[in-house]
């Protein structure tokens, strides 16, 4: 087996797992992420809504153009996020959709998870946040111990294309002195522990079939900024959103309540966030 079939093999089988696991008939609403795993996620939809196992009133919500054309292929019924009432009123949740379940670059011990090698991170956090359980979905390559061990591209940010070099050079300063940090991470300790690099290093987007800058589903520009290894996801994340004209960062902090990950050897792990394992035991 060629090494390609193996990674597309590991995201199929963990595809399939999760959505066996997630996906009964009782779930209303569905959450359909974004990239090449969620389509063998889509594939066992497919299956399941054949097999009747599937809600006969489901309705699914993309996270993107290429997800919205996932589900209707697959014969579902497709829904915007904010035509959706809330799921369970009176229950202090605000959730209005059952469970998602997408794909991810990266996925560190606590599950906080880099998104966005597709540019899909805003709907993505936008349908995450909106769910009662996300559940990721990925190859052994994505699976680490720290963010930025193995994903080598950045941590996408969307931004306004009004002022894209402006916030790509404020990005780039980011670090012990900046003015932005301050606010988040008050002592240039904190900020030199939050991240490898002393300051980011900051890349433009660029279309492959296209001259010019990845344009989003949303009409914005992408810069992936490298840190190195991100020690402390939340507080990166946070000192990212600061800056003005970011829309949104590629890091899903604390949102993942379980990743399934294909093995090279053909087996599936499931993990949790290491915290919750230690209450567990
Ligand atoms: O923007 C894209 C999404 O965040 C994807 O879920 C992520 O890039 C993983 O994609 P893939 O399943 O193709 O590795």
């Amino acid at each position: 087996m060629s090494s390609l079939n193996l990674v597309e093999q590991s995201k199929r089988s963990a595809a399939f797992a999760a959505v066996d696991k997630h996906v009964g008939p009782s779930v209303r609403v569905l959450g359909i992420g974004s990239g090449s795993t969620v389509v063998y996620a889509a594939e066992r939809l497919v299956e399941l809504k054949l097999q009747n196992k599937l809600n006969p009133e489901l309705l699914c919500v993309p996270t993107s153009f290429q997800s919205k054309l996932l589900i209707i292929e697959a014969g579902l019924r497709a829904s915007d996020l904010d035509d959706l009432p809330e799921l369970d009123p009176g229950s202090g949740s605000y959730a209005s959709i059952d469970v998602t379940i997408d794909g991810a670059d990266e996925v560190d011990a606590e599950l906080n998870a880099i998104k966005g090698g597709g540019g899909a991170h805003l709907r993505e956090k936008l349908v995450a946040n909106a769910s009662k359980k996300l559940v990721l979905i990925a190859d052994y390559r994505k699976n680490s111990e720290v963010l930025g061990e193995k994903w080598d591209k950045g941590v996408p940010v969307e931004v306004s294309p009004l002022a894209w070099s402006t916030i790509k050079r404020q990005l780039e300063r980011l670090g012990p002195k900046s003015r932005a940090q301050t606010a988040v991470l008050p002592a240039a300790e904190s900020v030199a522990a939050a991240f490898e690099f002393s300051h980011p290093v900051v890349v433009l987007r660029q279309a492959v079939r296209k001259a010019g800058p990845v344009v989003t589903d949303n009409g914005n520009f992408i810069l992936d900024v490298s840190l190195g290894k991100i020690h402390d996801p939340l507080a990166v994340e946070q000192l990212l959103k600061m800056v003005p004209g970011v829309i949104e960062v590629g890091l899903f902090c604390n949102m993942a309540a379980e990743a399934w990950f294909g093995n090279e050897d053909g087996s599936i792990a499931c993990r949790v966030p290491r915290s919750e394992m230690k209450k567990q035991d």
